[in-house]
């Protein structure tokens, strides 16, 4: 059911995503139409690299998810590609986390809607067989560090502007559990509970420091590192690699598919509260003042 439902998000912006591809049919079967979701593939060294590009903040709408999602499973079943760089297009931000506009004034068949696509694009990262590096190429709160936590290896780009982590706290809400086991299998118990409480956000020395990336590199190398790295990472056969990971994230992955619509509803009620609806708008409203 969980999945059929899922599937429901999937196909309806599978169309969408069609019809641009067939008004963009000149331009190289290679890249992958779509608006927000560039992908940029080296199909010699088997390495795509996905640049979000959904200005200003990179939030993760629900537009951009589906593209995202769309685009990771035709990666995932292409066998040209054994890697993926998760990287910016846009500059200074990795990603804002999730888009506060879809979790605030909508109604409950909608936060739903939004709420299987968070998991659907986390559980498609998490389990992917590819190898996933980040190039953490700007700020990287919640939802935007959630995505870097799923990969296989971080690297964050040098600049004290370009902080990492689950601030959830700071917004009045909380990180739910898988956002928090995924955490916890990167940074241990006892940092996690620290840093899910005070909703911390990371300068890259201290982001380095208490393992939430694993390389801290000057900005203009932060692509020839990921490079290298992937290297490194491909270096191993794919099906030793492949059941290793999944031997270390199936229980962790499992935990939510078992309760898929139990957190969806969890989801819903919690976000629907006046109180949190009043918290998040709040949250938004110093957003947009901060500029003025
Ligand atoms: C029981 C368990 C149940 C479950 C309980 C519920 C669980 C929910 C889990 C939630 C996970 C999340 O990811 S929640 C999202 C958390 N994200 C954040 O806190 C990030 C907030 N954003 C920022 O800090 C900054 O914007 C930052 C990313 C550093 C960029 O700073 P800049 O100065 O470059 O840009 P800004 O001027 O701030 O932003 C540019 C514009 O983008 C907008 N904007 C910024 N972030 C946005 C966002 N996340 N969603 C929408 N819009 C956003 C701003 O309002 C501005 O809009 P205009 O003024 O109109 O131009």
């Amino acid at each position: 059911m969980a999945l059929l439902a899922g599937r429901t998000v999937l196909l309806r912006a599978g169309v969408r995503l069609g019809a641009e591809a067939a008004t963009r049919g000149g331009n190289g079967a290679r890249r992958f139409a779509s608006h927000r979701v560039l992908v940029e593939p080296d199909a010699a060294a088997g390495i795509a690299t996905i640049k979000l590009k959904n200005p200003p903040v990179n939030s993760l709408s629900l537009e951009f998810l589906t593209e995202l999602i769309i685009c990771l499973e035709k990666l995932e079943n292409d066998k040209t590609f054994r890697g993926i760089i998760l990287t910016s297009d846009c500059p200074g931000i990795f990603s804002a986390g999730l888009d506060l506009r879809e979790m605030c004034g909508k109604n409950p068949a909608h936060y739903a809607e939004y709420w299987r696509a968070v998991q659907e694009i986390w559980l498609k990262l998490y389990l992917s067989n590819m190898v996933l590096v980040a190039a953490i190429n700007g700020a990287s709160p919640a939802g935007g560090c959630l995505m870097a936590l799923t990969c296989d290896y971080r690297v964050l780009a040098d600049n004290p502007r370009y902080r990492i982590g689950l601030n959830e706290t700071l917004l009045g809400i909380i990180a739910p559990f898988w956002f928090k086991d995924n955490l916890v299998n990167t940074i241990g118990h006892r940092a996690a509970d620290r840093a899910l409480q005070l909703g911390l956000l990371f300068p890259p020395t201290e982001a380095l420091q208490v393992g939430m990336v694993d390389q801290v590199v000057p900005e203009d190398q932060i692509h020839s590192t990921a490079l290298s790295v992937m290297s490194q990472w491909l270096a191993i056969p794919d099906h030793a690699r492949q059941l290793t990971k999944s031997m270390m994230r199936k229980a962790t992955a499992d935990h939510l598919i078992k309760q898929r619509e139990a957190d969806i509803q969890n989801f819903v009620s919690f976000i629907s509260k006046d109180s949190i609806q009043k918290s998040l708008q709040v949250y938004l409203e110093k957003l947009k003042q901060k500029k003025h």
